[in-house]
C-alpha cells in the first residue's frame, strides 16, 4: 500500500452476495461485482387503512376485523395521501421505536422477495452501516443481525461503516469521507481502512433541509407551495454550488448560462426559468446558516484537528466526498476553497477534494467490491457463529462488525 491507496484485488467468489445500503432517504441494494445497485427505493413503508368497499385491492388484514390495512414501500409508499408513513432511518440512524423496526423488517423482506426476486434463504449479505462500530451502534447491528438470520434467513453477515466503504470504492484505505445524504452530512477520518469513531463529526444538514430551503423559496417566487417530491426533482436539476460562496453571487445575478439547466418542468406542465439566487440560495445552507448546525467545512475542520497531528496531511490530501447530496455541481471546489482558508499553512498547500463520478452510490459500491473479495467470507458472522453466540449477540456484532 502506498500513500494511502491499495491494490485492490477483485477476487471474484462464485456465490452472490446481497449489498444494502438503508439510508434515511433511499435504500441501495443489489448484488456484489455489479457496478451499481440493482434497485434504488426510498426507505418508506405506507399503512393505508383501505376502503372496505373496494373488492379489488390487495389487502392484509389488520387485527381490527372491520378494517383492512394495505401496505406500500418504496416508490408507492411515498405517494400515499391517506396513509401512516413511516420512515424506519432518520438522519441517518435506524429508528429502534417498535413501529419503525417493524416498518424496517417489512422493508427487508419486501426487498428480498420482491425487489430482488431471490430466494430468500441462505444468501450472504452485506450492510453499509451510517453509524461506525461502537457504544451507539450496538444496539441497532444486534437487532439487524436477529432480524437478517432469524427473517431473512441469510446464510452470513457482514456490517461496516458507510465512510469506510465510500473510500474503499475509491482505492483508498487513508482519508477525510465527507459523506452527505438525504438525512445527514458527517466528516469521517478513516484510517487502514476504520472509521474512526472520536474523531467524527456530524450537522444535521443533507439533501432533505435543502429540499426544503428550496421548497419555502419556491412557495415565495411562486405564490402556491409544491410538494416535496416536485422540489427533489427540481432541486436536482437545477440546483448547484457557488463557487465562492453567496457573497460570490451578484444581488441582481444576471441568471445567464444554460437556459436547460435552470429550465424546469412544474407537475402541471408549466416550464419555468429558476433563478440563480434560488439554484444557488437553497445549497449555501450546507455552508453554513443553519442555526444551532454547523457546516461542511466546520466538521472537517474539527475532524482534522481531532485526529493525530502525524495524520493530518494524510486526511487532507485526501477529502473524498460521498453520498447523493455530494452530487451537486461545484461542491467539490467550494468545500476544497472553505477548507485552503480555513487549513493551518502546511495543510492548507496539500488539500485535495476527490469528487469521483460514481460518488452518489459510493458506499454501496464500496461494499459491492468488498463483497466480491475472498476476505468476505473471513470477516462475516456465518450463520452457526450467530447460532452459537445467540446469547450475546451484542458481543457478536461488537467483535465481527466493522
Ligand atoms: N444530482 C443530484 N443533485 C443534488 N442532490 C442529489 C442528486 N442526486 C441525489 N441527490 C440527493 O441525495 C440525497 C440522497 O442521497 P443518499 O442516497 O446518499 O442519502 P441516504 O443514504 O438516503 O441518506 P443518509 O446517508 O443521509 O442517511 C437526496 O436528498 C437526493 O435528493
Amino acid at each position: 500500500m502506498e500513500g494511502g491507496r491499495m491494490e485492490l484485488e477483485c477476487t471474484m467468489d462464485e456465490q452472490d452476495v446481497v449489498v444494502l445500503d438503508a439510508g434515511s432517504g433511499f435504500l441501495k441494494v443489489g448484488f456484489c461485482g455489479e457496478d451499481a445497485p440493482r434497485a434504488v427505493l426510498p426507505t418508506v413503508m405506507a399503512t393505508a387503512t383501505a376502503d372496505e368497499n373496494r373488492e379489488d385491492e390487495a389487502t392484509a388484514v389488520s387485527g381490527d376485523a372491520q378494517k383492512k390495512s394495505q401496505v406500500f414501500y418504496g416508490d408507492e409508499a411515498v405517494l400515499q395521501e391517506n396513509a401512516v408513513i413511516t420512515r424506519p432511518v432518520q438522519r441517518g440512524e435506524l429508528q429502534l421505536a417498535a413501529a419503525e423496526k417493524d416498518a424496517m423488517e417489512n422493508l427487508l423482506e419486501h426487498v428480498f422477495r420482491n425487489v430482488l426476486s431471490v430466494e430468500q434463504e441462505d444468501l450472504p449479505c452485506l450492510i453499509a452501516d451510517t453509524m461506525p462500530l461502537g457504544q451507539g451502534s450496538y444496539a441497532t447491528r444486534q437487532w439487524m443481525a436477529e432480524v437478517m438470520f432469524e427473517k431473512i434467513k441469510v446464510k452470513s453477515l457482514a456490517i461496516f461503516n458507510t465512510a469506510a466503504l465510500s473510500l474503499f470504492s475509491t482505492g483508498r484505505t487513508r482519508g477525510l469521507v465527507v459523506e452527505s445524504g438525504e438525512g445527514i452530512t458527517q466528516a469521517v477520518p478513516v484510517f487502514e481502512g476504520y472509521a474512526i469513531p472520536h474523531a467524527i463529526f456530524k450537522m444535521k444538514v443533507a439533501g432533505q433541509d435543502i429540499t426544503h430551503r428550496l421548497k419555502s423559496l419556491m412557495a415565495e417566487e411562486l405564490g402556491e407551495p409544491q410538494s416535496y417530491r416536485t422540489m427533489q426533482a427540481m432541486k436536482e436539476k437545477v440546483c448547484f454550488v457557488a463557487p465562492s460562496g453567496s457573497g460570490g453571487i451578484p444581488a441582481a445575478a444576471s441568471d445567464s448560462g444554460d437556459e436547460e439547466a435552470r429550465s424546469f418542468e412544474l407537475p402541471d406542465g408549466k416550464i419555468i426559468q429558476v433563478g440563480e439566487k434560488i439554484r444557488t440560495g437553497a445549497t449555501e445552507i450546507l455552508f453554513g446558516g443553519v442555526e444551532g448546525e454547523a457546516s461542511m467545512q466546520k466538521i472537517c475542520m474539527d475532524a482534522v484537528n481531532t485526529v493525530d497531528l502525524d495524520f493530518r496531511q494524510d486526511l487532507v490530501k485526501s477529502v473524498v466526498v460521498a453520498g447523493g447530496t455530494s452530487m451537486l455541481l461545484n461542491l467539490a471546489p467550494r468545500l476544497r476553497m472553505e477548507l485552503k482558508g480555513a487549513l493551518a499553512a502546511d495543510l492548507s498547500r496539500t488539500v485535495e477534494v476527490v469528487s469521483d463520478s460514481q460518488r452518489r452510490f459510493a458506499a454501496w459500491i464500496g461494499g459491492s467490491m468488498f463483497a466480491s473479495l475472498s476476505t468476505f467470507d473471513q470477516v462475516a458472522i456465518t450463520k452457526q457463529e450467530y447460532e452459537d453466540g445467540k446469547a450475546d449477540v451484542r458481543s457478536l456484532v461488537a467483535r465481527k462488525t466493522f
